[in-house]
């Protein structure tokens, strides 16, 4: 939209002065923003700065205690999502929420108006979904299984979820959070389109870089207030971030190999079966077996995956969501059977419980933190007992040692900077981000010698991307192993010492990552450059 058009556009969202508080937190406060429409509106800020709280009121999931939401210029009021809705607001969650053995049509139609007769006109359903997608560019065919789309084509079946639903105002929390470049391309593309026929997005993400590409507005909010409304061609992603942290930045350190000839971690001919683990007929050596269950055809989410991680070394692993990171790490932590060998220093931990896999040194921050990671219930010192049960500080003799437990909580909470009013605060009141400092701070404390990393700045803000990030690196240099699985590729390249990409569950490449860019990395991660290895 030219700058003329734009000032020109009523606002499709006004919100005045809206508060809403929790117990001992105002999560928001007196925020101010007005949304054109036909325009990206991007909203940012560090972790716990109150965007989720703001975006949940909009969506009619909570009342503010204070304040006025106006859509197209009237006033209103939500009970429920399903007034926002009503009222044309629609809500793209980051994390999907389709039914995967249903079809496209089947999962955008699921749960919207039925019919008169309260069947499903198939025929209509598909007429109207074909032409939303045909209308808004978003290529998708309503009679696939979305078990077998990728994840930009999941994403854009959520976008007509929410459209096919009438919305005319699209709330996108951290869209770009599972893509690869490519697709975070044709997502922008998308949202042009869709802007350009008057409808409205709000864009809440911590990657600047997009922010600035997308954004026709950019509102920073601040310990849950609003602090300035910028136009991304007038500001860098420095000065943003700045905004958003209410100081300057430290410049980051320059980055030296810590690598050692040590193996702290041996991966050899690790293969999972897809349907059920059958044990290899006695003596078999295991890349014999492998051979065998390729020749019979049977499926392989793993397939004759090896690698060594050195003390010091931090490995990247690169892939598309999907590909076997999840049973590469459940296979290391002894959640799922599998073939072939994993050692961790001298030993052979074939046969070992989860439990004694950590007590010997495995760190691990999951990828899912809420089913995985924490106990929502739980305060945030029980959560940093959890999983780490059998070792100081939280054991002493047979006890929990309660008050060493909750110094350590701090201590954490200090220097992980989790933004909370205490100990004894539930872990489900923490922000997304402050959730994930916690559990990185927990993992950490426990000393690992090897330490799986999955997405471990998911949803921090870059203050505290940063901090982790550090962290890592000290603890790198301390000797620490650590396998990263990340979907942020700058993430990857810039902390990787090595990067293998996993591609349909084998190793297909192994990289520097000093010279290669986040596009072509993306490319193997999407099989569009042939696996080869290179080194
Ligand atoms: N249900 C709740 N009970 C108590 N406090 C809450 C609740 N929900 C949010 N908060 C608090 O409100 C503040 C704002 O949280 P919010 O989730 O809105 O932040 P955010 O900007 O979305 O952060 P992030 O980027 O980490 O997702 C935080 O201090 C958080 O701990």
């Amino acid at each position: 939209m030219s700058s003329d058009t734009l000032d020109a556009a009523r606002p499709a969202v006004e919100l005045e002065g809206i508060t809403k508080r929790f117990p001992g937190v105002v999560a928001n406060h007196d925020i101010r923003i007005s949304v054109r429409q036909g325009t990206v509106h991007a909203i940012v800020g560090e972790n716990g700065a109150g965007k989720s709280t703001l975006m949940k009121i909009l969506y009619g999931m909570q009342k503010p205690d204070e304040g006025t939401i106006k859509v197209d210029g009237k006033d209103v009021s939500f009970r429920s999502p399903s007034d926002a809705i009503d009222a044309g607001i629609g809500m793209v969650h980051q994390h999907f929420m389709l039914a995967d053995n249903f079809t496209v049509l089947e999962n955008i139609v699921l749960g919207a108006e039925p019919t008169k007769a309260g069947r499903l006109d198939v025929g209509a359903a598909t007429k109207r979904i074909t032409e939303l997608a045909a209308a808004h560019g978003l290529r998708v065919d309503p009679g696939r299984l979305v078990e077998d789309l990728g994840v930009g084509d999941r994403q854009r079946v959520e976008i007509l979820k929410v459209l096919y639903r009438g919305a005319r105002i699209l709330i996108l929390d951290e869209p770009t959070a599972v893509l690869v470049p490519q697709e975070v391309d044709e997502l922008f593309q998308n949202l042009r389109e869709l802007t350009a026929e008057g409808l409205t997005v709000i864009f809440i993400s911590h990657k600047l870089d997009e922010v600035l590409d997308i954004a026709d507005e950019i509102t920073v909010i601040r310990r849950g207030t609003t602090v300035a409304s910028v136009d991304p061609h007038e500001v860098t992603a420095r000065q943003l971030a700045e905004l958003m942290v209410g100081s300057e930045l430290p410049t980051p350190e320059t980055r030296e190999s810590t690598v050692t000839d040590t193996v702290m971690l041996k991966v050899s001919h690790l293969t999972m079966e897809a349907d059920g683990h059958r044990a290899a007929p006695k003596g078999m050596p295991v890349e014999r077996y492998v051979d065998l269950l390729r020749e019979e055809g049977r499926r392989l989410l793993l397939d004759d995956v090896s690698f060594d991680i050195h003390k010091g070394e931090i490995l990247g692993l690169a892939g598309v969501e999907g590909n076997g990171q999840s049973e590469l790490i459940e296979a290391i932590m002894g959640i799922r059977p599998a073939h072939g060998g994993i050692a961790l220093g001298e030993q052979d931990l074939s046969g070992w419980s989860t439990l004694r896999r950590r007590e010997a040194g495995i760190g691990y921050i999951p990828e899912d933190r809420h089913r995985q990671g924490l106990l929502l219930e739980a305060s945030l010192w029980e959560n940093r007992v959890l999983g780490h049960q059998t070792r100081r500080p939280a054991r002493s003799g047979i006890w929990i040692n309660r008050r060493a437990s909750r110094a350590d909580t701090w201590r954490i909470i200090e220097d992980y900077d989790v933004r909370t009013p205490g100990v004894d605060t539930l872990a489900l009141a923490l922000s997304g981000g402050n959730q994930q400092k916690l559990i990185v701070g927990r993992e950490m404390s426990g000393e690992p010698l090897f330490l799986i990393a999955a997405h471990p700045t998911r949803g921090v803000d870059v203050g505290a991307q940063a901090a982790i990030w550090d962290h890592l690196r000290e603890a790198r240099a301390a000797g620490l192993a650590v396998l990263l699985i990340s979907a942020d590729l700058d993430e990857l390249i810039g902390l990787s010492d090595c990067i293998q990409v996993i591609y349909r569950g084998r190793l297909v490449a192994a990289l520097d990552p000093s010279d290669i860019t986040p596009e072509r990395l993306g490319g193997y991660m999407t099989g569009a450059i042939a696996g080869t290895e290179e080194s």
